[in-house]
């Protein structure tokens, strides 16, 4: 599969650069403004497929509106929201390192699921894809969390925790998409991206 058109990709995260040029897709970074505060809440009754992809959305038309207040060439843009959901609960990126450690306590030993949408904006056009994954972690001692969180691995990342660095010794299973785990589902994007050829 190759991919010929150029995009702009609306993330601060490097993980989900890292995956566009595995995926050989050519795009730039956009460098948007985000908007102050912390992560959004989720609306009642909304489903966590429905609070990431509304999330997502929003992240997409933000860069689509700020492209056209700046001089920049009119492209697709690729936007994605990553949230951890165990219970009924949302965890996002942790605010410091107590955060962190609690979220690492209530995955300990747990199954939770990563939910991940990706959404592809062309001017006000969104087409969007939702990818879900269970996520089964070890039993994690104090000693392990304190290790881990001294790492700094947890900063920056939603339910405190990388698979893609030193947590992959956590995980003893998952079921679904690892990349989407780490932020972008390759599969997922392939078929949005591959709409434009
Ligand atoms: C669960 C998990 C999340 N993550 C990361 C992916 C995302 O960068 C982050 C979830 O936060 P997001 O709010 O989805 O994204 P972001 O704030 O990093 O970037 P932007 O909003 O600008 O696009 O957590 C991992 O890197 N590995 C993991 O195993």
């Amino acid at each position: 599969m190759q991919f010929h058109t150029k995009i702009y990709l609306a993330s601060a995260s490097p993980r989900r650069h890292e995956i566009l040029l595995q995926m050989g897709v050519a795009h730039t970074v956009l460098d948007v403004p985000a908007p102050p505060g912390e992560d959004e809440p989720r609306l009642a009754g909304e489903s966590p497929a429905d609070y990431v992809r509304r999330t997502a959305k929003e992240k997409a038309l933000r860069a689509v509106a700020w492209i056209s207040t700046q001089a920049l060439p009119q492209q697709p843009v690729l936007a994605a929201d990553t949230t951890v959901f165990i219970g009924n609960d949302i965890l996002g990126k942790p605010v410091d390192d107590d955060d962190a450690r609690q979220m690492l306590r209530r995955l300990s030993g747990t199954t939770h699921s990563v939910h991940t949408a990706v959404v592809l904006a062309c001017g006000q056009h969104l087409d969007e894809k939702v990818s879900m994954t269970d996520v089964r972690m070890k039993r994690l001692s104090d000693a392990e969390i304190e290790a881990y969180c001294a790492t700094g691995e947890p900063m920056g990342k939603a339910g405190s925790y990388g698979i893609q660095g030193r947590a992959a010794l956590f995980i003893e299973h998952i079921a679904g998409s690892y990349s989407g785990v780490m932020g972008l589902p390759i599969f997922e994007t392939g078929q949005l991206l591959q709409r434009l050829a």
